[in-house]
């Protein structure tokens, strides 16, 4: 599905705390697609505007219908459009292009409290834009100034809840559909009363007005120094719920909701991503990121670069450390095999079931070479089975078991990763090291062709297969405790080269 777009027309701000920039960090949080109509450039120096910078109207218009003729856009979100000239070209242009929502934070005071824009401009705002307007967002004084204005302020003074709504009542018959008057400057008690103290500033109260219902949205009351930036994440929020098919009292709500949460979490700034995860990886590069760790690294090259498999590699084990090492080799594959069919008990879905049942056949594939190759170094299957286990096997298996017991099921598939990966990486680079001693010159050379024969990479590549499918899905904490399993694992692995070696 390709992500919903939401044009937003309004100024850049270079702190990146209000204008486009914001706005765009707040619809990508929620998955949305943001194209844009830059209104006014704005460079800000540490809390101060430096310059300035207007684009000409003609550009304007240019890039409104460059979105609207891009398709796909439904809803529009207006900010601060600091000319008379550019709320009109914005009004025509919605009238051209008629888009499903339009949600409008008309910036008329800055955040320091200056007034932004001029009388003609805010006439033009509710004579004409308000009418076209789905959604109005605004603070108090915002909303005194715009009801001034349009001589439609009746009560200049607002303390109370009660006069909250009539605020919002008076802001709806300019024309949106619906208002959403921020009471972020008005904190109330807990019963919602008038507060004697500060002390007794307990709640912010959002007023929602849709010409019938009015609704109260509250939020605790967190102190008068709110991080900059507040009031302009509403509006795109509302934007992104309406534009993902929430109505429009939802939508309110849950934008509320997310600004709340962003002011809790971020320390001093918003935090716009307070629910989005981001994974340390990219799609199809799991492995790739996994392997290279500074965690991973270290254990993993002593996993595929162990003295035991640099012997196998030159031909100079001792033939009875090889023998050993096949028979528990036996005994832990085995145990696997326990290990992979708990893992298809574990899962509702078949085909990860049925690719379970296909690892077990390779299991019992590469059992059979096991044999077959211990009959040549004169090894029967009955003297291989009655060996005792040795403890770095029993460790190792036990541990897998353990997890197929207690973690979930793809926790299970990091816990068998090392022992699928491992072997595959270990052989191919033997087989392709010049330093290897090959065929007829190495008795080991048949282990290296079994680990590089194609049965065994179809089964490393079915393995690697799940490891990409799966971890795209996980949370970045569950992929941390998922690398503490791959990397135990890897170390029993060194452990069962350190016993062949014993
Ligand atoms: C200990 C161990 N690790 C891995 C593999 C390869 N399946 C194996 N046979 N044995």
């Amino acid at each position: 599905m390709s992500q919903k777009r939401i044009l937003v027309i309004a100024d850049s701000d270079s702190s990146g705390v209000s204008g486009l920039e914001a706005d765009q960090k707040v619809i990508a949080a929620h998955g949305c697609y943001a194209v844009t109509a830059t209104t006014a450039l704005t460079a800000h120096g540490p809390g101060d505007v430096l310059e300035t910078c207007s684009p000409s109207v003609a550009f304007v218009k240019a890039a409104i219908d460059g979105c609207f003729d891009g398709g796909g856009v439904e809803v529009v979100k207006i900010g601060f459009l600091a000319s008379a000239e550019i709320v009109q070209i914005v009004v025509d242009a919605l009238r051209r292009h008629g888009p499903r929502f339009v949600v409008v934070d008309p910036v008329v005071v800055s955040m320091s409290g200056t007034r932004l824009l001029s009388d003609e401009a805010v006439h033009i705002i509710h004579t004409q834009l308000l009418p076209l307007t789905t959604v109005l967002t605004l603070s108090i004084s915002e909303a005194v100034l715009l009801l001034d204005k349009a001589g439609a302020l009746h009560q200049p003074d607002v303390r109370s809840l009660d006069d909250l709504t009539q605020l919002a009542k008076a802001l709806y018959s300019l024309g949106p559909d619906f208002v959403l008057l921020k009471g972020g400057q008005l904190p109330l008690t807990g019963n919602l009363d008038v507060p004697k103290h500060d002390s007794d500033k307990q709640v912010i109260v959002d007023v929602l007005y849709d010409g019938t219902d009015v609704s109260l949205i509250k939020t605790a009351y967190v102190g008068a120094s709110l991080p900059l930036g507040v009031e302009y994440a509403f509006a795109s929020a509302i934007a992104s719920n309406l534009v993902l098919g929430d109505a429009v009292p939802l939508a309110t709500r849950k934008a509320c909701r997310y600004v709340e949460a962003g002011i809790s979490k971020g320390k001093g700034l918003i935090d716009y991503f307070h629910s989005t995860y981001t994974l340390p990886f990219s799609p199809r590069y799991f492995i790739e990121y996994l392997l290279n760790r500074e965690d991973v690294k270290p254990v993993w090259h002593a996993h595929v670069h162990h003295d035991f498999v640099k012997r196998i590699g030159d031909g100079t084990l001792p033939v009875e450390k090889f023998k050993g090492y096949l028979a528990q080799d036996y005994l832990f594959l085995v145990q696997f095999a326990r290990a992979k069919a708990l893992s298809a008990y574990k899962t509702n879905s078949m085909e990860d079931i049925a690719a379970g049942a296909e690892e077990i056949l390779h299991i019992q594939r590469e059992m059979s070479l096991h044999l077959d190759y211990c009959a040549e170094f004169g090894l029967s299957k009955k003297e291989v089975e009655k060996q005792e286990e040795h403890q770095a096997c029993t460790a190792y298996t036990r541990y897998v078991l353990d997890i197929a017991h207690s973690e979930s099921w793809f926790a299970l598939q990091m816990a068998f990763a090392p022992c699928l990966l491992g072997y595959g990486i270990i052989a191919r680079r033997l087989w392709d090291d010049p330093e290897t001693v090959k065929e007829q010159g190495n008795r080991y050379w048949k282990w290296i062709q079994n680990y590089v024969a194609d049965d065994y990479r179809a089964a490393v590549e079915a393995g690697e297969a799940i490891l990409e499918q799966h971890a795209s899905l996980q949370s970045p904490s569950q992929i941390e405790s998922l690398v503490k399993i791959f990397i135990h694992a890897t170390k029993m692995e060194t452990g069962f080269w350190d016993m062949g070696n014993e």
